[in-house]
């Protein structure tokens, strides 16, 4: 057994409580629920106390000397940041195409001339499941070297029964090898193969007749997602998979309204989607809907940026009452970063949200978007002991010197996996 973990003195200790039993919308994505000179005890994997360090001083007067200390003066102590949108497992890199978007082409222009999506997927097939468990791994080395302790992982790069459980064969294998935790979401629909073009719907019913049992049947996913944009998959294509999904136990999630305005929020808010992701160019009418239905909108203020294209309006839909959470999109083409201290800095400076609400939107939030938050996401006694340590005093310097990774110390279920910035 090991031994408690007992941080102590945090400057501020983040604890976002109180919002594990639905997401947090409006003004209380900007309460934080911190604790000055803050202290934690972790015991067997959980957090099994939270106060001041007076407090759990009194507490465990009598244990003191069991446990291992961590010292946090002067420093931030927030919940394991979380990413609810990552497309982590996949080969190749496309940096090629970030050459060509630069000379002028667009992102739907490549994947329509079969770069893009096809690429990284003709990539992707070709790749055993070792070197896609080796590339991935790699990155989620340096998703818990930003402060991310669970990532969500989509398949979509396979496009084949096999090659589509072949990714998720090797999420399975990173979520019980690696410390980053691994939620995973079926994403066959994310692109139509090249040899369906002339009739979709034929790739769609193989998408739900063959796809979806199978993957149910093993279950290797617990979110089923679908691109639902021009050119893609329409808003009754992406219906139907969703249902079918449904059927099958999968909960639905959606690419909606990344490009082009698609109607994809309202069709979230009529399916009652977990989360609607993107929405770059989402309506008014679709973020109303959203908020009535209590969608999730996962923002990727990343994706925006790479793809030099204009943010979602954050905070028009935190104002409107919409649950907000904010990911990496972890992908080769639209996104290649692992960094969500940086996502939560462009979630301030290009989507008008506070430095409170960003974390909000990367822990606790995030955290619902992947039904998780019974576990995750805030620091409070009985969850699990995931928790990051950054070396600036409080949250919002953390937005202030941005572009910088300040994490210092990360704890996994209880265990140190990294220390002074480094992987233990
Ligand atoms: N938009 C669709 N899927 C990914 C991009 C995938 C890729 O370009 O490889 C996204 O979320 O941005
Ligand atoms: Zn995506």
């Amino acid at each position: 057994m090991n031994r408690p973990v007992w941080i102590r003195h945090a400057s501020q200790l983040v604890t976002l409580a109180g919002g594990s039993s639905s997401p947090v919308v409006g003004e209380r994505m900007n309460e934080l629920a911190i604790i000055e000179d803050g202290s934690v005890w972790l015991e067997n994997g959980r957090i099994a106390s939270v106060g001041t360090d007076a407090e759990l001083e009194e507490i465990y007067r009598k244990r003191l000397e069991e446990a291992d200390i961590i010292d946090a003066t002067g420093r931030l102590v927030t919940p394991g940041l979380i990413d609810p949108h990552t497309h982590l497992v996949h080969a190749g890199t496309r940096e090629n195409e970030f050459n060509m978007r630069l000379n002028g082409a667009t992102y739907m222009e490549i994947m329509n001339n079969g770069g893009g999506i096809h690429a990284t997927t003709a990539a992707t097939q070709k790749a055993s499941h070792e070197q896609l468990y080796q590339e991935s791994k790699k990155r989620l080395d340096l998703f818990l070297l930003h402060g991310v302790t669970t990532v969500e992982a989509k398949s979509g790069y396979g496009l084949t029964l096999e090659d589509e459980i072949k990714q998720l064969e090797v999420a399975k294998q990173l979520d019980e090898e690696h410390p980053v935790d691994l939620v995973s979401t079926f994403m066959g629909a994310h692109a139509v193969p090249k040899d369906y073009r002339e009739n979709p719907d034929a790739f769609v019913d193989v998408v739900i007749q063959e796809m979806i049992p199978e993957v149910a049947r093993r279950k290797l996913a617990v979110f089923n997602d679908v691109f639902c944009e021009r050119g893609v998959f329409t808003p009754e294509q992406s219906r139907r998979i969703l249902e079918a999904g449904v059927e099958h136990g999968l909960l639905p999630k959606i690419h909606a309204d990344e490009i082009e305005p698609y109607e994809g929020a309202e069709l979230a808010a009529e399916i009652g989607a977990v989360s609607a992701d993107h929405l770059l160019r989402a309506s008014d009418t679709g973020i109303e809907r959203m908020a009535e239905a209590g969608v999730i909108a996962v923002l990727l203020p990343g994706t925006a940026f790479f793809l030099m294209a204009e943010s979602a309006n954050g905070r028009k839909m935190i104002d409107a009452k919409v649950a907000v959470a904010i990911s990496t999109d972890c992908n080769p083409g639209s996104s290649p970063t692992v960094s969500m201290p940086l996502i939560m800095n462009l979630g301030c400076l290009k989507m008008g949200m506070t430095p409170a609400e960003v974390l909000t939107a990367a822990t606790i939030n995030a955290a619902h978007a992947i039904k998780r938050a019974h576990e995750i996401g805030s620091i409070e006694a009985g969850k699990l002991a995931d928790i990051t340590i950054f070396d600036v005093p409080d949250f919002m310097t953390l937005q202030y010197r941005y572009g910088v990774n300040h994490v210092h110390t990360v704890i996994k279920k209880g265990a140190v996996v990294v220390a002074e910035g480094t992987l233990v």
